[in-house]
């Protein structure tokens, strides 16, 4: 279905919590197919997700720049909650953000806590803009720094008919969010990957080696290192495979279409594509239950995790796919690396 009807499927079904969560559906990863979506989306593929933009941005994802960034920011409002006064509104709104990271599925949620999710939304938008201010004031101006790619925002405004102000307040929070998002990913991910390397000895055995020949003892592991630790790609695939982090693809058919099948899908019909099914199906992977990244090195190692191969499609597949998958792995890769390193075998 992905390869024969991904265009007629991508857009997103029209949920109430998109629309007050995602500010009307200006959180493009929310939005319906159409020109804004388009805009959004070259926007983030070439200027902030490119491997150029990758790399100029690197200091920032490799240190703990971001990190302490937004630590300190809830630090402030943690002291400020134990001074009292205005600090209890604002950590309701902390405890609700950080909800809706934790709970991606939001459509759960009732109407009381979307109502006030909304709200506090805009709050959590406005912070955030005025901890990049305040970054970008407080001096690391000869970095090059996210905020480089705002002209190249403004041209949305003429799809949304939005303030400017309300694009620029939607899409940083929002690749903000995403960045909070993958560090809870990578957390799960690496809590899953060290308790399986923990009980297979073997596999253990066998990525430590390959850090001792490839890296050494004595040096970290560098992000050039990656391609060689073929191994240790195998087990964050497999890791990928058995434990993807968004299980769910939601989907809706953007035209009508008929499938191969010769069922009629009217248009704005939801689809809910279950990815551990398709990456458990024993039809293409033998034991599907067995943590085996062997198989990536042998009958599965042409399989790669872009979307092109239908049976592994953690990151999604087509138009609508992540356009974070570099990142994201690049961040996995080296933060299993790192942390398969730090350990004895
Ligand atoms: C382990 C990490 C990650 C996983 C497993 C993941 C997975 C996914 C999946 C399954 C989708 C839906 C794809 C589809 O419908 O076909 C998606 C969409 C998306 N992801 Fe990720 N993602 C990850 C990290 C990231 C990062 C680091 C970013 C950006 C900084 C990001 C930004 C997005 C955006 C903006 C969309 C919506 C795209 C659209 O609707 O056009 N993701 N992701």
């Amino acid at each position: 279905m992905a390869d024969n009807h991904g265009p007629a499927f991508s857009t997103r079904p029209a949920i109430t919590a998109s629309k007050l969560l995602g500010y009307h559906y200006a959180v493009f990863g929310f939005a319906p197919y159409g020109p804004y979506w388009l805009e959004m989306r070259k926007i983030t593929a070439v200027e902030l997700l490119s491997h150029y933009r990758l790399d100029m941005f690197k200091h920032i994802w490799i240190s703990e720049e971001l990190d302490a960034l937004v630590g300190g920011w809830l630090e402030e409002h943690k002291q400020k909650r134990l001074l009292g006064g205005e600090g209890n509104e604002e950590q309701d709104f902390i405890d609700v953000m950080l909800n809706i990271l934790e709970d991606v599925w939001i459509f759960t949620f009732d109407a009381d806590t979307i109502n006030k999710a909304t709200s506090l939304a805009s709050t959590f938008a406005f912070q955030t803009r005025k901890a990049i201010t305040v970054t970008v004031a407080s001096g690391s101006s000869k970095r090059a720094h996210i905020l480089n790619i705002l002209p190249y925002l403004m041209p949305c405004y003429m799809f949304v008919a939005l303030k400017w102000e309300k694009v620029l307040r939607n899409t940083i929070p929002d690749q903000v969010r995403h960045g909070f998002n993958i560090s809870g990913k990578c957390k799960d991910l690496a809590q899953i990957f060290i308790k399986k390397l923990a009980v297979n000895l073997q596999h253990n055995l066998l990525a430590q080696e390959e850090l001792d020949i490839f890296v050494g003892k004595d040096r970290n592991v560098q992000e050039a290192g990656i391609k060689n630790l073929r191994y240790l790609q195998a087990v964050v695939k497999e890791t990928l495979r058995m434990y993807a982090p968004s299980p769910i693809l939601l989907r809706a058919a953007k035209d009508d279409c008929t499938l191969s099948n010769g069922y009629h899908v009217a248009a704005g019909t939801s689809l809910m594509l279950n990815i551990w099914k398709i990456q458990c199906d024993e039809r293409v992977w033998s034991d599907p239950n067995e943590f085996q990244p062997e198989r990536f090195l042998t009958s599965h190692k042409d399989t790669d995790v872009w979307g092109l191969n239908f049976e592994m499609i953690p990151f999604g597949s087509r138009r609508r796919s992540c356009p974070g998958v570099s990142l994201a792995l690049q961040m996995l890769n080296l933060t299993m690396a790192s942390l398969l390193h730090s350990f004895e075998g």
